[in-house]
């Protein structure tokens, strides 16, 4: 069983709560309201730039060339995966200068943040376990909804659903399920591994609150049209 595997059964609840997450059944459905998808995609933009910057950590904190290569790889997935959230917003007319001066949101700082913390504080295994729900679960996630694409043409989400069911996407996915055996290897005892499960378990309940938070936005921009309070605000 790979470690991905055994993670996953042990924050089951946690991990389903993302990926199963109502966003994601009614982008499946379509239904999913485009007020929601566009405050979400916005804060993902902030996010992905907080995400290159702990893919550089992982360059940084590597003690090989081949686990640098792999970071490098992940943080190139993501700066690609950027030009997805470009073309989406450049239709609702916000360029990348609106999207990067958009404020955080508070559910955008909690993730990102507490990975760069995980990161920071821990060793090159935990940063990937706390790395891992981003790529993984966007992967199951996109093959999950690819069927809807057949289903229907036109799709509202055929771009986004596209995006993560790809090839390109879901090599970097089986890339870093791989990544994590090969450290684990080296460092994993099953001592440590309640401590790893922690870490991804808060991972992927952060990922469900990123979810949630496109809701939140756009509930609260219908009661403040004026727009989003800064944060600290
Ligand atoms: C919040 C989040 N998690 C994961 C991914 C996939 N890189 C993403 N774009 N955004």
């Amino acid at each position: 069983m790979s470690v991905f595997a055994r993670l996953k059964a042990a924050a089951l609840d946690d991990w389903n709560s993302y990926v199963d997450h109502a966003f994601i059944r009614q982008m499946e459905d379509g239904t999913l309201p485009e007020a929601v998808f566009q405050s979400y995609l916005v804060q993902d933009y902030l996010f992905l730039i907080q995400f290159a910057r702990a893919n550089a950590l992982a360059i940084y904190k590597s003690r090989t060339l081949d686990d640098m290569r792999i970071a490098q790889t992940s943080l190139n997935v993501i700066m690609n995966e950027m030009n997805l959230h470009v073309r989406l917003c450049e239709r609702w007319g916000l360029s990348p200068a609106d999207l990067e001066a958009a404020p955080e949101h508070r559910a955008t700082v909690a993730y990102t943040r507490y990975v760069l913390d995980c990161g920071a504080s821990g060793d090159l295994l935990d940063l990937h376990v706390a790395l891992a729900p981003c790529v993984i679960g966007y992967a199951e996630i996109g093959k999950r909804l690819e069927p809807a694409l057949l289903a229907n043409p036109d799709h509202p989400y055929r771009e986004w659903i596209s995006e993560y069911a790809s090839d390109g996407f879901q090599e970097a996915a089986q890339a870093s399920i791989a990544h994590l055996d090969r450290l684990a290897e080296l460092s994993l005892t099953e001592k440590r591994f309640d401590g790893l499960t922690a870490i991804f378990a808060a991972a992927s309940r952060l990922e469900a609150d990123f979810w949630q938070m496109g809701y939140d936005i756009a509930d609260e921009r219908r009661n403040h049209p004026a727009g989003i309070k800064p944060l600290g605000a």
